[in-house]
């Protein structure tokens, strides 16, 4: 099971987390977020992080030329799409960077976007579904429907996000198989500044 711990700032919170068994960090490069990093933050959490961890930028309507820049300012190892990103500019991205995973995040908010989602699994290497909210991209806190995700099968490997926490992610695997999760406001004590007793919480849960 991956587990990726998203809207990391701080270098020494990057390294624990890591060490407490994340196997990817996102990093917000969503101006508008209040856990918004620029590269040379990235770029500092990055250089205290193993190798074997994923690094994953979080971006939202970028050009391929803004998101090249970054991963090349940083050493980020993915890219999560989390804005209106068609399946053109997916195509086009990951021929501009071969070597970079390429995650698509969805929206939930109606069992039609299941569908589209499943539009995307040739053009990305891994889908991330994400609870809908008028307002905010992301980072909301609010769950999906996990029942209306038991059918969900799509032909690559998918996260599951949107209100995780320690308390209610084993219920939510116990309805829903995805090959990962992933974690933002769940483990926060304010947006971009993690608990790790929340996050230790997390992974003591997960080895039950
Ligand atoms: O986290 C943000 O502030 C954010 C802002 C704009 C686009 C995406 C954003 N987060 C993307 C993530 O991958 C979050 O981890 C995901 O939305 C889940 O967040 P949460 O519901 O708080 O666990």
């Amino acid at each position: 099971m991956r587990v990726k711990i998203c809207g990391i700032t701080q270098p020494h919170q990057g390294k624990t987390i890591a060490s407490l068994g994340a196997t990817a960090l996102g990093f917000i490069c969503v101006p508008s977020s209040p856990r918004y990093v620029n590269s040379e933050q990235i770029k500092a959490v990055i250089e205290q992080l193993p190798q074997q961890t994923d690094k994953i930028g979080v971006f939202a309507n970028s050009s391929k030329e803004e998101i090249a820049q970054t991963v090349a300012e940083t050493g980020l190892t993915g890219v999560q799409l989390h804005g209106d990103e068609f399946l053109d500019f997916c195509q086009q991205l990951r021929d501009y960077l071969p070597n970079i995973e390429i995650i698509k995040a969805l929206r939930i908010k109606t069992a039609d976007d299941f569908d589209r989602a499943k539009t995307y699994t040739e053009y990305v290497d891994t889908l991330l579904l994400d609870a809908y909210h008028p307002e905010q991209l992301g980072g909301t806190g609010k769950t999906l429907n996990w029942d209306m995700l038991q059918q969900f099968n799509p032909d690559c490997p998918w996260f599951l996000a949107g209100g995780l926490t320690p308390q209610n992610v084993l219920e939510a695997l116990n309805k829903v198989k995805p090959n990962g999760i992933d974690l933002s406001s769940g483990v926060e004590t304010a947006p971009g500044d993690k608990d790790l007793d929340k996050v230790s919480q997390l992974f003591e849960k997960l080895r039950k």
